[in-house]
C-alpha cells in the first residue's frame, strides 16, 4: 500500500495518535521545581540580532570604547536579550501547550555585567496555580524563574511570570473575573503633561519637580515605531529557543482568537523600551515590575511607546548616574496599549 496516496494518508493521519508537546495546567503543582533541558550560549551575534531588530542602539552594547567608558570590559549582553533568552528556554516545559503570557514582575539583574560566551542554564519553580474565573478552558500559573551562569551558578536574571495555560479538563465558571474588572474606573489624568528637556538624570528630576509644583505629570511619547514582520514575530523568539506555536505556526494559529501568529511578549516589550531608551542616557537596567500584556501584536502591527516618569533619586551604583523609575506603555497603530510595566533604571548624570 502507498501511504502517500492522499486518501490513504488522510486516513492514516486520522487514526494516528499525536505525540503531544508541552504541559497542561493539571501538570503543574505548587512547589514543583523544573530544570529546563535547553541551554543557550549567549553570543554577541544573538545579542546584536535581538538589539538591532528591536531598535536598541545604546553604544555601550555595540562599541568597545563606549563599553569601556561605562566600566565594562567589552560590550556586554543586553538585559532585554538576557531576559528573553531566559524565558525562551523555559517555554518547552512551561507554556508550549499554548495560552497567553499575561505578565511578569520582580525582573532583576545583578550589578555585574554578563559577557558573550556565557552559557545559560535555567530553572523554574511553580509558585502559584489558580483556576481562571472567566475562562473555563484555562488555568493561571505563575513560576519563579532563574537564569544562571552554567559555570559559576551565579543568577544572571530572575523574575516571576504568569501565563494562562490550557486545562486538559475545562471546568465550570461563574464569569465573576470579567465582572470584577469592569468596576474600577481609576484616577483621572493630570491636565498638563511635561516632557523632560533631555535624557540625563537631571532632566527627569527637574521635570518631576516642575510637575509637582504644577500638579502635572511627566509623560510623553516616543516617535519611532516598529512594524512587526517575520523576523520579529517568528525569528527572534526561535533564536531564544522559544517553542511557543503562537510565534511560528500559522496553520495552528489560524484557529486561535488572534487568527494569526503573534509577537513574543519580550519582543514587544524590548521594542517599546528601545524607543524609550533612544530618548534617554541609560546607564544600567536595575529591574522591571508589574508587566502586563494587554492584547495581541501580530505581523503588520506597529509597536510605539509612551513613557511616564514616576520617581527620581540621585543615588545609584555609580556616582555618574541617578536612579529613575518609569512606567512604559507599548501601544499599536490604533493607539491600543499592548504592554505596560514599571522599570527602574540608572540614568547618566549630565557631564560637568
Ligand atoms: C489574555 C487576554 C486575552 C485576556 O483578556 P481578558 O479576558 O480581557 O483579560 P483579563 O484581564 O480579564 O484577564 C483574564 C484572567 O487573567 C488574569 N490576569 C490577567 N493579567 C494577569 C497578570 N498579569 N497576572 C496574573 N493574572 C492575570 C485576570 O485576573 C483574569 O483572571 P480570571 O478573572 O480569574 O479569569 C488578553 O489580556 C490578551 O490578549 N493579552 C495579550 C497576551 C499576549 O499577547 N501575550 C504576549 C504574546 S504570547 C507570548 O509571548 C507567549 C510566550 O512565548 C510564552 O510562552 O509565554
Amino acid at each position: 500500500m502507498d501511504w502517500t496516496d492522499p486518501d490513504t494518508f488522510a486516513q492514516a493521519l486520522e487514526q494516528a495518535e499525536t505525540k503531544e508537546k508541552g504541559n497542561y495546567f493539571e501538570n503543574f503543582e505548587e512547589g514543583d521545581v523544573i530544570e529546563h533541558d535547553p541551554g543557550l550560549t549567549l553570543t554577541r551575534f544573538g545579542n546584536e540580532q535581538w538589539m538591532s531588530q528591536t531598535l536598541n542602539h545604546d553604544p555601550a552594547y555595540w562599541r568597545t570604547d563606549a563599553a569601556r567608558a561605562r566600566g565594562f570590559e567589552d560590550p556586554p549582553i543586553h538585559p532585554d536579550y538576557l531576559t528573553a533568552a531566559t524565558l525562551g528556554i523555559t517555554v518547552e516545559d512551561l507554556s508550549e501547550k499554548g495560552g497567553y503570557f499575561l505578565g511578569r514582575t520582580d525582573v532583576r539583574f545583578p550589578e555585574a555585567p554578563v559577557y558573550a560566551g556565557t552559557e545559560l542554564h535555567v530553572e523554574s519553580e511553580v509558585v502559584n496555580r489558580a483556576t481562571s474565573s472567566s475562562r473555563p478552558e484555562y488555568g493561571i500559573v505563575s513560576w519563579r524563574t532563574r537564569g544562571k551562569d552554567a559555570e559559576t551558578g551565579d543568577v544572571l536574571c530572575s523574575y516571576e511570570r504568569t501565563n494562562m495555560i490550557p486545562r486538559r479538563d475545562p471546568v465550570a465558571t461563574d464569569g465573576s473575573g470579567a465582572a470584577a474588572a469592569e468596576a474600577d474606573d481609576g484616577p483621572e489624568l493630570s491636565d498638563e503633561f511635561i516632557t523632560p528637556d533631555g535624557g540625563y538624570y537631571e532632566d527627569f528630576a527637574e521635570a518631576l519637580e516642575t510637575a509637582a509644583d504644577e500638579n502635572a505629570a511627566v509623560a510623553y511619547r516616543h516617535e519611532r515605531g516598529r512594524t512587526q514582520d517575520d523576523v520579529t514575530v517568528a525569528s527572534l523568539p526561535l533564536s531564544t529557543l522559544n517553542t511557543a506555536k503562537q510565534h511560528h505556526n500559522v496553520d495552528v494559529m489560524a484557529d486561535s482568537p488572534s487568527g494569526d501568529i503573534v509577537t513574543y511578549g519580550d519582543v514587544t516589550r524590548s521594542t517599546a523600551l528601545g524607543h524609550a531608551r533612544s530618548d534617554e542616557e541609560t546607564w544600567r537596567e536595575v529591574g522591571f515590575d508589574d508587566e502586563s500584556f494587554h492584547t495581541f501584536v501580530a505581523v503588520g502591527d506597529t509597536v510605539y511607546a509612551f513613557t511616564r516618569v514616576l520617581e527620581a533619586e540621585s543615588g545609584a551604583s555609580s556616582d555618574e548616574a541617578g536612579t529613575v523609575r518609569f512606567e512604559h506603555i507599548a501601544f499599536n497603530q490604533n493607539d491600543e496599549p499592548v504592554y505596560s510595566g514599571t522599570r527602574t533604571a540608572e540614568i547618566r548624570k549630565r557631564p560637568n
